[in-house]
């Protein structure tokens, strides 16, 4: 694979295969290391997304995945887990923490890789691709194609993120805004459709979710009497479902704080704070950036 543009290549040729050939996947059973299906929470939702998502656990064995895409897929989930770990590592150290000290409590495990196709819409203004919600990971390292409608809300405005050919869109998540003690903040966003299709592939780094379990909660490194909790510590599986339950997609974390900052004595503080636009990470040369990238993870590494 030349450039992670092959990946979206790749997801067109799977959804643009016979329904009768993409149904064999169909699933909505969070636990299949496969599955393909649309809008994913259909029935727990009051509306339907303008969407359909082939999910594949970064654990997979490549037997397992289709042959459309089948080496596409597994050369991206190579290269997205190598630049997530990278990224952890500059996360860490903007932390003030060593470079490893995300990774030493596993934020860049639960890897899923998440491949949305938002078909071409009649009606873009009726519709919504994904509503508005907060990320319930760690981190989202996403790729795009040039059709744009990721939106960001910044200063209650929806800001379009522009795509921009071989960038990278990096996502804070809600539990990185937890283990940071909110000096990271996950973001809302929300995606569009439009009268073309459009085709995003994700890298969601959820944290440990495999037993035996871990609790994450604020780094005690970063706390002190002027940085109290702002959080107590929560599992991953116990969040995301809180965040299902509520029926909001926006952050419970804050919401959880507010509602029990007077029945847990660890957490005295309850400030629902401003959110900051995306990170953007950008690699103008579209051929050559996976390579430059490496090269970068590789000096890192070999330091
Ligand atoms: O497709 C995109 O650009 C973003 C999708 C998204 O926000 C998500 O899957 O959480
Ligand atoms: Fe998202």
């Amino acid at each position: 694979m030349k450039d992670l543009g092959d990946m979206i290549n790749a997801v067109r040729k799977f959804n643009e295969q016979d329904f009768d050939v993409k149904k064999e996947l169909y699933s909505r059973d969070a636990s299949r290391r496969v599955r393909f299906n649309s809008s994913h929470d259909l029935f727990q939702s009051q509306t339907a997304d303008w969407r359909d998502t082939f999910s594949v656990s970064m654990l997979i064995d490549p037997e397992e995945l289709p042959a459309v895409c089948r080496d596409e897929t597994v050369e991206f989930i190579d290269q997205i887990g190598k630049i997530g770990d990278a990224l952890f590592e500059l996360l860490s150290e903007a932390l003030g923490l060593k470079p490893d000290h995300l990774k030493s409590i596993e934020c860049n495990k639960g890897r899923t890789l998440v491949c949305h196709y938002y078909p071409a819409c009649p009606e873009p203004e009726l519709a919504m691709g994904v509503t508005k919600h907060t990320d319930n990971t760690f981190l989202t390292v996403l790729v795009e194609d040039e059709t744009g409608g990721l939106q960001v809300l910044h200063d209650n405005q929806w800001v379009g993120v522009q795509p921009i050919p071989g960038g990278l869109v990096a996502n804070i998540g809600d539990l990185l805004q937890i283990v940071s003690n909110d000096k990271f903040k996950s973001n809302v966003h929300r995606v569009v459709p439009s009268r073309v299709p459009r085709i995003s592939v994700i890298g969601f780094f959820a944290g440990r979710v495999a037993p035996p379990a871990r609790l994450y909660g604020p780094i005690k490194e970063l706390l002190s009497e002027e940085n109290p909790p702002k959080c107590k510590e929560v599992l991953v599986s116990e969040y995301v479902a809180r965040f299902f339950k509520k029926n909001s997609k926006i952050s419970p974390a804050l919401k959880i704080i507010d509602s029990e900052a007077t029945d847990n004595g660890r957490v005295k503080n309850s400030t629902v704070t401003p959110r900051t636009p995306c990170i953007r990470l950008l690699f103008h040369a579209v051929s050559t950036w996976t390579h430059e990238m490496l090269q970068l993870i590789n000096k890192r590494s070999n330091l």
